[in-house]
């Protein structure tokens, strides 16, 4: 079975639960980057035996928090060897308002897949965006680069959309099947 990682940070609790949907999704395991911006031990070696590695961060200020990019930054190392090549990555982030530059935060996760020479895969849903549609819709935000969660500033990751949350528990499922067609 193709292995698949969930690597994120969380500041107070919303991608950490969006993070369990996806990981839950994939049967992947999840690495969570600290309050610091390190990663627990053995955490690079999982990565490496990787095939599927899969980006998530709220997205704060624009973009994502400075505890991911700390992370990022320290994953040039095995980009200097480029030794994540060709495995699959995907990306998510959560907001607190409905746009909220979530999108800038994807572009930053697809152009660090792309600096590894990965394979970004988006969420392959399609949108629900007829009079009909609930906000409790699978893709109700309407994102095909990864998938994306809102959640109210002053609302607790137990009280996030289960749209959202099942959203990313499809993409999660589909970055482990597409992990299991590349790795052979
Ligand atoms: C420093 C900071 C910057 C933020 N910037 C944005 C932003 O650019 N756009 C937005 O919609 N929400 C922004 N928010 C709200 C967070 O994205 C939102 O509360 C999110 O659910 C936090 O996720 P977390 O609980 O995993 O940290 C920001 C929050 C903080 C603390």
């Amino acid at each position: 079975m193709a292995k698949t990682i969930v690597i994120y940070h969380s500041g107070y609790g919303h991608t950490q639960r969006f993070a369990q949907s996806v990981a839950a999704g994939a049967a992947a395991e999840l690495i969570a980057i600290d309050a610091e911006g390190n990663v627990p031990e053995g955490a690079w070696e999982s990565l490496a035996a990787a095939d599927a590695i899969i980006f998530g961060s709220p997205t704060y200020m624009g973009s994502v928090s400075w505890q991911f990019k700390k992370f990022a930054d320290a994953s040039s190392k095995p980009w200097y060897s480029q030794s994540w090549k060709d495995k699959i990555f995907g990306g998510f982030t959560v907001s607190a308002n409905v746009n909220g530059d979530k999108f800038s935060t994807l572009h930053y996760f697809m152009t660090l897949a792309m600096q590894h020479g990965g394979i970004w895969a988006g969420t392959g849903i399609n949108y629900n965006n007829t009079k009909a549609s609930q906000r409790s819709d699978i893709n109700y935000l309407a994102s095909s680069g990864g998938p994306i969660a809102q959640t109210p500033g002053d609302a607790g990751a137990d009280e996030m959309n289960a749209g959202d949350l099942e959203t990313g528990r499809l993409f999660g499922a589909r970055i482990a099947a597409l992990a299991g067609k590349f790795s052979g």
